[in-house]
């Protein structure tokens, strides 16, 4: 690939994806897979519930033994209990705790509300029903049964289920391990340091480390290199050299006279994949295929622009070197106008929230352009306004990529 390139933003996600390489499966205990893609089918090592049990204080009894019937209490069966409660006869009946085993000859449980005790005599007071309040062994899930797919993402949520499956660990896709380079002789990193006329504070470096965590990723290596080249390669050469997934830098992809990443990258043998797409902000972005086959993003330096760069470029290969397919948007309806020069897929910083319809409206923030980042604060979602229409009236149904992962876009 050469020269200047025309690539509209879904040419170049078909370019990053196709570009993925897959993650390595790696096997780790069940509390530490929170996050993370299955890499094998998870199947159910034992029922759920492993045996019938009652789902309430009460009871246990055989249905016909009809309302008003006076029943023996024979004894009680507590959750836990490892010995085999003794069955339950007609006219009797064994006092039950939820959670515990439902004796032989008992079919149903009545709870405590439902009876009236004398001593060791049980009255019933309502009509009762074979089957109620018994929780059936394998009636959640079997012994066997595929409780989560391959390619399917570990929530909090699928915690319980896996855990009373006996699934002690998984095999998952392995966290990215990225390497962060920011450039510009005008950075500074320490934040208490004074600033020297023409400097600034590095704003994306700290950035690189929140985003990188809330997508599940290990940020292994951060580095500062100044307007050199030399510098540059040496921190990219040592990155590698330590083993990381991929390395994303920041600044100097554009055309200025300090613009290296592109020249260094090809004097170390590197494929450029592409090279400044039809999107504002974030077109100088770069992709490229080191000579190992590991890639790299170039992401441009103006701070607004590097977020929407590893929001919209890097998320989506991330997604699909953990075998996710490729992010479904949210769709909302556009608060106000939104105008936006043709021909270019333009990311808009934006807010949504809930309107008083419970339908998600979607307000562009003042502040568009790519130094700003005030509106940051506010934003919680990209909203697409897509090539080749100028301004979208209120009311059109707009696609939003929340900020920060959202487990609604999957
Ligand atoms: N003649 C042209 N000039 C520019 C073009 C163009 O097409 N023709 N594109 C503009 C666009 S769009 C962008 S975006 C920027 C991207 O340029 P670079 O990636 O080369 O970035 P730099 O020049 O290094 O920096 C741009 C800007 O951002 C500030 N910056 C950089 N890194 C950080 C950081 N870590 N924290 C805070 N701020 C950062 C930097 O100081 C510059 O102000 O190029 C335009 N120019
Ligand atoms: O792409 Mo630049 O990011 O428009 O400022």
């Amino acid at each position: 690939m050469t020269g200047v390139t025309k690539l509209s933003y879904m040419e170049a996600l078909q370019i990053i994806r196709a570009a993925a390489r897959s993650l390595p499966a790696i096997t780790v205990p069940l509390g530490q897979a929170t996050g993370l893609v299955l890499a094998a089918d998870v199947v159910a090592l034992n029922a759920n519930p492993m045996f019938d049990n009652s789902a309430m204080d009460g009871f246990a009894l055989r249905a016909a033994d009809a309302a008003g019937t006076r029943l023996t209490i024979t004894g009680t069966i507590a959750a836990g209990d490892t010995t085999t409660p003794a069955p339950v006869r007609a006219g009797e009946a064994a006092a039950i705790m939820t959670g515990a085993r439902v004796p032989e000859g008992a079919d149903t449980v009545v709870p405590v509300e439902d009876t009236e005790r004398d001593g060791a005599t049980l009255i019933l007071k309502a009509l009762i029903e074979a089957g109620r309040h018994i929780r059936k062994a394998g009636s959640d899930f079997k012994e066997g049964d595929l409780l989560m797919p391959i390619g399917s993402r570990l929530a909090a949520s699928t915690i319980p289920a896996l855990a009373a499956a006996g699934i002690g660990k998984v095999q998952v896709i392995r966290r990215p391990v990225l390497g962060w380079i920011s450039t510009g002789r005008e950075l500074v990193d320490d934040p208490d340091a004074p600033l020297a006329p023409g400097q600034i504070r590095n704003s994306s470096g700290p950035y690189g480390a929140a985003i990188t965590a809330a997508f599940g990723c290990d940020l292994a290596a951060q580095r500062t290199v100044g307007d050199d080249g030399d510098s540059f390669r040496a921190a990219l050469e040592a990155m590698l050299e330590a083993g990381i997934d991929m390395v994303v830098s920041t600044g100097a992809v554009s055309v200025g006279q300090f613009d290296f990443v592109r020249s260094v990258l090809e004097a170390m043998g590197a494929e450029i994949l592409l090279h400044r797409v039809k999107v504002r902000p974030g077109k100088p972005v770069l992709f490229a295929r080191l000579p190992d086959g590991r890639p790299f993003f170039g992401l441009p330096g103006n701070p607004a622009s590097t977020a929407m760069g590893f929001r919209m470029f890097v998320v989506p290969y991330l997604r699909a070197a953990m075998g996710l397919p490729a992010e479904v948007p949210i769709v909302a309806r556009l608060a106000a106008e939104a105008a936006a020069p043709e021909g270019l897929t333009v990311f808009l910083k934006a807010r949504l929230r809930l309107g008083a319809d419970g339908v998600l409206a979607a307000t562009p923030l003042a502040g568009q352009e790519s130094y700003k980042i005030a509106p940051m604060t506010r934003m919680n979602a990209w909203l697409v306004h897509p090539e080749g229409c100028a301004t979208l009236a209120p009311g059109t149904l707009v696609s939003c990529y929340p900020a920060t992962p959202d487990w609604l876009t999957g």
